[in-house]
């Protein structure tokens, strides 16, 4: 018996192995490609930040819908091994279809490196992202459950061990796919997936179980309603109105689902919070310093997932239970979404101290300017009615100048006086450029919030009498100025020539800064010594860093409510419902996206600051309400609530031998486990 115990076991961990590298390859591929779709509607599509990101988001909920459909498939027609099969098809194709979306060869006729007919680019691609969504949604609750399903009832622990594991390769997989191409994945995916075929226990589909659902529920609402009098006598629960037409089971496992999506309600919240981490803490990284900005924000997640994951599992959690405690799975994913409510605390008092560095950046109806004086001697510039400023010779204004009107009269103290009149930006800031003839001075419009991605704006005026080429930017006439260029950190060169002159000069920049260079005549003869610099904007002061613990925290609270979410939707779902359950669990995520295009949409608070900890204070009341229904809540055992029915019911011969079997084997179980203890003893 041991001996053949030992072997079930190896059996076992050998097919659990092919499941959960199946769901390592799909995050991977789901990942890798995700990593790099807003680049690629921003860069290639040449849409707008706006747009990009809704689309993006948009995308993130269809593959957290999806799922219901997969689940569908899976519980009433194909079961979940066949779902997993078609649906990893549909996905390869989706991702092959959203590659070829790519090569702007395919339109691109004058072969000037942009497609020529943009609809069949945005076509294509959208079809690929429908498929995929539909792939990577459609099989994710099946896998979960199926690997669920490998497990047998008393097997709880080992369940719960293959929810972390299967939590892992998730994250492992998304970790990795910034690493390496997506669409080779596709293909192993199904492969792995395929090569364990013979070892999968395969629970068979139990006919159009949804539709069975959806008529069930139809007629108890139904039946409730024509039996409103009070002369009818009440029944224990509402579902108990379709006893006239249905299976008690049928009824039994009904009422065991709503149950548990009824507990759902709260949850999107929580990943409302969540994925906020790829929107607003992107954008709050980009004022901060740091030079590993992209790989924080890519793999801070999955790396910490890596290592919490086994601490809760195997010392957290065991200590909690050794003192004593009761730390339910409700209880942990109370406490889950509190992790996250204090990472919004955390990711506020960051950004009191970033709003501390942040310069004052005009209001809707102010209007900023700065002057840069490029000509020969100091001036004294008067900005009607009451701004005198004293600009030095290639040197600029201290700082901007708010004004809460638009329309200025400046005049210079030449000789005769100048005196030109201008119209400012509502909401703008912009420079006063005054070239080496001041009667043509001008104004430039310059950058009112800090650079994407951490990367300085930098923008050059040519006081040489000359044209002047500088390295990567077009050409410029004399007394104009060059739009702004966004430059990486670190050291850059730039070469400046004209005709056969030429000069280097090298800055090094920080993160988040914006420069305007001033060239004087005298460039090529002092060897680009006498450029001078203005500092629009002053670089990031507070360190990345930081974001690190409101990172460890939202992880520390994903740990806790996801992984555990996973294993109680697959453990509270009867049967011929588990991918139901877990279709369900996971709209919970796309909720809680929708949640966040939507507040993206309506825009944010004034302060950045405020919009987290209202966030952060809107997660703990949402808590607050889970915890109480969570308290109302009694742990079920799916199994023999369905046992007991079908006992009231009068059990069929076939289903009472497959159950004695069952017991059979949890004896052996039990007996080999007592056996092993006892020889280590
Ligand atoms: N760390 C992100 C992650 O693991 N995301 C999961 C979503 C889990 C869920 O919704 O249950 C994933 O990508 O599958």
């Amino acid at each position: 018996t041991l001996f053949s115990n030992k072997k079930k076991k190896r059996k076992k961990i050998c097919y659990i192995f092919f499941i959960v590298v199946n769901e390592f390859c799909e995050r991977f591929s789901y990942y890798g490609m995700r990593a790099v779709l807003v680049l690629y509607f921003r860069y290639f599509l040449l849409w707008d930040d706006d747009l990009a990101t809704s689309i993006y988001h948009a995308f993130v909920a269809l593959c957290y819908l999806t799922p219901i459909l997969g689940a569908i498939i899976a519980d009433s027609w194909l079961g979940k091994f066949k779902t997993i099969i078609y649906l990893s098809i549909v996905y390869a194709i989706g991702q092959v279809t959203m590659a070829i979306s790519t090569i702007h060869d395919i339109t691109d006729a004058n072969r000037d490196g942009t497609p020529d007919n943009f609809t069949f680019h945005i076509a294509l691609s959208m079809l690929g992202l429908i498929l995929i969504a539909l792939g990577t949604g459609g099989i994710k609750p099946c896998v979960a459950a199926f690997g669920g399903d490998q497990f047998q009832e008393h097997q709880s622990r080992q369940l719960n061990t293959f929810f972390s594991v299967f939590y892992l390769c998730i994250n492992a997989g998304s970790l990795l796919s910034t690493l390496i191409t997506p669409l080779k994945s596709v293909a192993s995916t199904l492969m792995v997936f395929i090569a364990g075929s013979g070892m999968y226990v395969k629970t068979d589909p139990e006919g159009n179980i949804m539709w069975s659902v959806c008529k069930c529920i139809g007629f108890a609402i139904k039946n409730r309603f024509r039996h409103r009098s009070s002369s009818y006598p009440k029944r224990e629960h509402w579902m108990d109105w379709a006893n006239e037409k249905y299976d008690k089971l049928l009824i039994a496992q009904i009422k065991m689902v709503l149950k548990v999506l009824f507990l759902y309600i709260p949850l999107p919240m929580f990943w409302t919070l969540f994925d906020q981490k790829g929107s607003r803490w992107t954008l709050q990284a980009t004022t901060m310093s740091g030079d590993f900005v992209s790989i924080l924000i890519s793999t801070v997640n999955p790396i910490l997932i890596l290592t919490l994951v086994p601490i809760m599992d195997r010392l957290i959690f065991p200590l909690i239970q050794k003192c004593g405690l009761n730390f339910s799975p409700l209880k942990r994913m109370t406490v889950g979404m509190l992790f996250a409510a204090m990472a919004f605390v955390s990711a506020a008092l960051v950004q009191i101290e970033i709003d501390k560095t942040l310069p004052n950046f005009p209001s809707s109806s102010e209007s900023q300017l700065k002057v840069v004086n490029t000509y020969s001697t100091t001036l004294n510039v008067t900005i009607s009615p009451n701004e005198h400023l004293l600009i030095e010779s290639f040197g600029s204004s201290a700082d901007y100048v708010t004004f809460d009107h638009q329309d200025i009269t400046v005049s210079l103290n030449t000789n005769p006086v100048i005196t030109k009149a201008f119209s400012l930006i509502k909401g703008g800031r912009q420079t006063l450029i005054i070239p080496s003839d001041p009667t043509v001075m001008y104004l430039k419009e310059d950058v009112k919030s800090k650079p994407r991605e951490g990367k300085n704006a930098i923008r050059f005026v040519n006081g040489y009498t000359a044209d002047l080429n500088i390295t990567n930017l077009d050409s410029i006439e004399p007394s104009a100025t060059t739009n702004y260029t966004l430059v990486n950190q670190g050291k850059r060169d730039f070469v400046l020539r004209h005709g056969e002159q030429w000069c280097e000069f090298s800055r090094k920049f920080g993160f988040g800064a914006s420069y305007t260079f001033l060239i004087p005549s005298t460039v090529f003869s002092d060897d680009c010594e006498s450029i001078t610099e203005v500092e629009d904007m002053k670089p990031n002061s507070v360190h990345m860093a930081l974001q690190i613990p409101q990172y460890f925290l939202i992880t520390t609270g994903e740990v806790m409510f996801s992984v555990t979410g996973l294993q109680f939707s697959y453990s509270q779902a009867p049967k011929n419902m588990k991918s139901v359950l877990q279709a369900g669990w996971l709209c919970t995520n796309a909720v809680g996206n929708i949640i966040v295009l939507i507040v993206a949409e309506l825009g944010k608070l004034p302060k950045q600051w405020a919009e987290y900890l209202l966030f952060a204070s809107l997660l703990v009341a949402v808590s607050i309400i889970f915890s109480i229904m969570a308290y109302f809540y009694t742990y079920i055992d799916p199994a023999e609530i369905e046992a007991q029915v079908r006992k009231e019911q009068g059990l069929e011969p076939e289903e009472m031998e497959k159950e004695t079997l069952e017991m059979e084997e949890k004896d052996e179980d039990q007996k080999n486990e007592q056996g092993v203890k006892q020889t280590k003893i």
